[in-house]
């Protein structure tokens, strides 16, 4: 950026040395601007990715525009390219541009818009386009994206461009109608419309193309983003622990959907209409009707602009005090919705044990009083919509006639022409509708502010999730080299900081099995999260040899969507490992018998019985062959004899595996080396403390 700003910065001096010589006032202008504009590109590197781009893309247009203006001043354009010399006030209109993006950066709300937008606009991974009408080619996904967003830009600038030579056809064809000239009407109608008209259609429709190429790569890449943070170190465990962040699925799905969309559909559509106020502001202004300040014979200057401008201004005001309610009932209807999803999405996961209780009509009930949530926010929303809508339709309805009221009667005194007034009335309108964007828009910013509100709180949650807590106050995972699995010093609390165990010193490394047993609540399963470093609340140190395996069966296993392979790879992939090993696995675990089923797609958490659930798992951690094997009640619902057996072949097909168990039954002690039961202590907690193991 810092080049570019030495250019800017070079052509204003220029510009104000060619102004100064000349004595025009616009090249004065330009220059006065352009430096202001460079000093902005300077300070710029301190600014949002997001923002310097469009930066970027000002200062780019700044010196180009710029110096065809000082060129054309100094005479040095070519004639016959006359018709096309830059006027100087197109480079002073992107230097505004410019200067107000570096102004904008300070909002807060805009600096988290393009904290949450850069990032992909930076992706450095190289990915291959096939950009239509291009081949197949290499390219940095940022780089490609920046490209697109640049493309898109100059392209709807050069669409205000189009309407703004269209403005001028409008003013040429209503006098040639007036003044019933046909060769004028015709060559208006012919080779002026038409030419500019079929550009128009042809650049819309590129528009169109690239902009959803933009929309759906971004998207993409803001959806895998946040999975993959969500996903990484167990996060969504621990968010979900912390409930900092309710229905994470809303916010991955919905939620980058509606910013992505709209991050696009206000950028681009704000600089068109920012970029129509200014051109068609000075068409405004350049039109003189001799209107006095009332009681004086002083002409206003730019009377129809300063009508237009106080008109809207005033009601854009008036809608902001209308419609800023609907940020807040925008958020919460979106969380509500979520919410009753929720509820049904859980309702499918435990269709069989609802059915079991017969608990449907709880189940309605709950769904009920869920949607009912929906529907009474709803209605306050509606009711503000009313409100809000009730003054932008009057507001868009006179539109129409208020310009042709300010100047019928210097109409009808022949002071104007037929064609002056058109050309007025839709100047008129052009500065209204860009200045009633916001006004039309006001109920899709609400919703695109709740959008961003839960990225936003959605990231701290994520960044909050995994950040390592200040001093000893945390579990300290340490990998020893050659060292043994064990837990010292520690204290395992709840959510709450409630201490729930206490644990001196715990070494499961001198036994080839160990068995945890204790009262129910006493932080078993508590002690096996804190050991497989998804447990947060607590202090202490966990000692885990350096590249162990571990692995961890809990009581209700996780079964994947897809096939039943998949379910016995997991957590590798399908493939992971060959035919004939998963038909020996299922064999050891007493699963023969669904062998032929295992290409088969089905729900097969809901498919299987828990104690084949739980033989699978097993049959996860045969193929796995982990170096630690946890099991947390993980044989709990198969019979002693069945449960004894499991064991048994766990022992002999996985020799150097340590297996430490959670268990009730008493059956369990004897296929143990060691147990460790869970010793209630003075203070409420519980301490494992090892004890003799019963002869086997
Ligand atoms: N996310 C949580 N939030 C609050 N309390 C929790 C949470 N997880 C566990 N607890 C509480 O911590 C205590 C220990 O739970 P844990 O599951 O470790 O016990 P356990 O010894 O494995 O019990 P069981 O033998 O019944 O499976 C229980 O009182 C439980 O209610």
């Amino acid at each position: 950026m810092r080049p570019l700003s030495f250019a800017v910065a070079a052509l204003a001096v220029i510009a104000l040395i060619a102004g100064q010589q000349s004595g025009s006032g616009g090249l004065l202008g330009l220059g006065g601007v352009g430096l202001l504009l460079a000093l902005a590109i300077y300070r710029s590197t301190e600014i949002a990715f997001f923002l310097k781009i469009f930066s970027g893309i000002f200062g780019t247009e700044y010196v180009v525009f710029g110096a065809g203006a000082v060129l054309a001043q100094l005479g040095v354009w070519p004639a016959g390219w006359q018709a096309l010399a830059p006027p100087a006030s197109l480079a002073t209109t992107v230097a505004i541009f410019g200067v107000l993006i570096y102004a904008i950066s300070f909002i807060p709300v805009i600096q988290r818009i393009a904290r949450i937008a850069s990032p992909y606009y930076e992706a450095t991974e190289v990915t291959t386009s096939r950009l239509w009408p291009f081949g197949p080619f290499q390219i940095r996904l940022g780089r490609l994206a920046v490209l697109l967003l640049v493309f898109l830009v100059v392209l709807n600038q050069a669409q205000v461009g189009i309407s703004l030579r269209l403005s001028f056809f409008n003013r040429d064809f209503y006098n040639a109608i007036q003044e019933k000239d046909a060769p004028s009407f015709w060559y208006q109608l012919i080779y002026v419309f038409s030419l500019w008209a079929a550009i128009w259609v042809v650049s819309s429709l590129i528009e169109i193309f690239a902009n959803y190429t933009l929309l759906i790569r971004w998207r993409r890449w803001m959806a895998e983003k946040y999975s993959h943070d969500w996903l990484s170190n167990a996060t969504h465990y621990r968010v979900s622990l912390a409930g900092t962040a309710d229905n994470p699925d809303q916010r991955i799905a919905e939620d980058t959907r509606a910013f992505v969309n709209q991050t696009y559909g206000f950028a681009l559509p704000l600089l068109s209409q920012i970029s129509t106020l200014v051109s068609f502001s000075i068409i405004l202004w350049s039109i003189k009707i001799p209107i006095t300040i009332p009681g004086t014979d002083i002409i206003i200057p730019g009377f129809l602009l300063w009508m237009a401008l106080i008109y809207s201004i005033a009601a854009t005001w008036i809608t902001h005090l209308i419609g800023k309610p609907l940020i807040g009932l925008e958020f919460e209807q979106e969380r509500r919705e979520a919410n009753f999803r929720f509820s049904l999405a859980r309702l499918r996961e435990y269709s069989e044990q609802i059915a079991l209780m017969r608990g449907e009509g709880s189940e309605q009930k709950h769904l009920s009083e869920r949607f009912g949530d929906i529907v009474t926010n709803f209605y306050r929303l509606v009711w503000r919509r009313i409100k809000l809508s009730t003054f932008t339709s009057s507001y868009n309805q006179a539109n129409v006639v208020v310009p042709y009221v300010l100047l019928a009667p210097h109409y009808f005194t022949g002071l104007i022409t037929l064609g002056i007034m058109t050309q007025v009335a839709s100047a008129f309108d052009r500065v209204q509708t860009a200045m009633s964007f916001f006004i039309n828009s006001y109920q899709s910013i609400a919703s695109y502010l709740a959008s961003i509100n839960r990225l936003t709180t959605f990231e701290a949650a994520i960044a909050q999730a995994q950040a390592a807590p200040a001093g000893n106050r945390a579990i300290h995972h340490t990998r020893v080299p050659g060292g043994e699995l064990g837990v010292t010093g520690a204290t395992l609390t709840l959510p709450d900081g409630r201490a729930i165990v206490r644990v001196d010193n715990l070494n499961l490394g001198d036994a080839h099995s160990t068995l945890v047993i204790g009262p129910s609540g006493s932080g078993k399963s508590t002690l096996f999260r804190a050991i497989a470093g998804i447990w947060p609340f607590g202090e202490g140190k966990v000692g885990i040899p350096e590249g162990a395996h571990i692995m961890l069966l809990p009581q209700r296993p996780y079964l994947p969507q897809g096939t039943l392979r998949a379910a016995i790879a997991y957590p590798a992939t399908e493939d992971a490992y060959p035919d004939s090993a998963v038909k020996e696995a299922m064999a050891k675990v007493k699963l023969s018998h669904l062998t032929d089923r295992l290409d088969e797609v089905d729900l097969w958490g809901q498919r299987l019985s828990g104690g084949e659930q739980q033989r699978l798992a097993v049959a996860r951690a045969l193929l796995a062959k982990p170096d630690w094997l946890f099991l947390d009640e993980a044989t709990a619902s198969l019979d002693e004899k069945l449960e004894g057996e499991i064991y048994d072949v766990i022992d002999r097909t996985l020799p150097e595996t340590k297996i430490v168990s959670i268990g009730h039954r008493s059956t369990l002690r004897e296929m143990h080396d060691e147990i460790v039961m869970m010793q209630p202590n003075a203070d409420g907690t519980y301490s494992p403390t090892a004890m003799a193991a019963e002869p086997a």
